[in-house]
């Protein structure tokens, strides 16, 4: 076990939500490893993948060109399709088969299955997105997940939700991440790890050793206005603040090669409330 009897606050029993995103699942090696060190975690646990990077791979080979604005996909017919394709079959299945050779109870899930986090298509403003969902936190039917977690399943959950009228949308798995883990605070002592290619949050993106260890947000405004925070971070960092503001017991930040020393507090970037 990991956590020991302090960290479990309110008589909880201790959840690990877990998130790794395209950079990790692109490397079948680092993959593997992480996949290793997450299935010998004893505590309920929970992985949500991304994948935006292979999506965008297997668009390029298809002809399907992909475009983001503010780090969301612009998400067309023929994209919401490709996305459907790469998330629900290919990296997930990967990912459970995988986990069951490592003894790893795993199910695979995506929003939409057994309706775990309802969304909504994103209403169009300025930008159409198009099939893009954002999910519904207060909807999210907590005994659902129970029925998995509480029999010994370790659910593995697509970037996928539905919009109630027969379509499939495409969510970010960070938001979705932070979003079940607020939701699931109401039950578990929920620990929130976001797992990536850097060690945490750096002061220096291009040295591994300028981690910073806790970050509040007045840090955070500074790093953002000075520049030293751009691109993928800042929305993983916002979804990492607004878990830790909303009832998600602790928040890291760091490499998918230390998952056991995330879980354990000894490694990347802890978000302060
Ligand atoms: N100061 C920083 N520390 C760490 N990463 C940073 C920093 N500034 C920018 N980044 C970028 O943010 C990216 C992480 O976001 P993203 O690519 O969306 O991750 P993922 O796909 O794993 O969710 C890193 O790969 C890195 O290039
Ligand atoms: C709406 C939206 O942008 N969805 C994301 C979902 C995948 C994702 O979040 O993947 P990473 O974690 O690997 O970045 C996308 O299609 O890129």
């Amino acid at each position: 076990m990991i956590t020991n009897s302090s960290e479990q606050v309110n008589n909880r029993e201790p959840l690990f939500i877990i998130k790794i995103g395209g950079n990790v699942i692109d490397d079948e090696k680092t993959l593997h490893s992480f996949l290793k060190d997450f299935s010998s975690i004893k505590e309920k646990k929970i992985l949500v993948h991304g994948g935006g990077k292979i999506a965008t791979a297997v668009g390029d080979k298809l002809g399907i060109q992909s475009k983001y604005i503010d780090g969301r996909r612009i998400t067309d017919d023929e994209t919401i399709d490709l996305v459907t394709m790469v998330y629900g079959g290919l990296v997930n299945k990967k990912i459970v088969a995988e986990l069951h050779s490592l003894q790893c109870n795993a199910i695979g899930l995506s929003g939409a299955d057994a309706n775990v986090l309802p969304a909504k298509k994103r209403p169009v403003k300025t930008i159409d997105y198009g099939w893009v969902g954002d999910v519904n936190a207060t909807a999210i039917n907590a005994s659902a997940w129970q029925l998995f977690i509480d029999n010994n399943l370790v659910p593995v959950v697509a970037p996928l939700t539905h919009d109630n009228e027969g379509h499939i949308l495409n969510t970010n798995a960070d938001t979705m991440a932070a979003v079940l883990s607020i939701a699931l605070s109401k039950l578990y002592n929920v620990q929130l790890i976001y797992c990536f290619e850097k060690n945490g949050v750096l002061t220096n993106v291009d040295d591994e050793a300028s981690v910073i260890s806790e970050l509040n947000v007045q840090n955070y405004n500074q790093l953002k206005n000075d520049k030293i925070l751009f691109a993928g971070i800042l929305p993983k960092i916002d979804n990492a603040f607004d878990a830790v503001n909303n009832g998600v017991h602790k928040v890291v930040i760091g490499n998918s090669d230390n998952l056991l020393q995330l879980a354990k507090g000894e490694s990347g970037t802890k978000i302060i409330s």
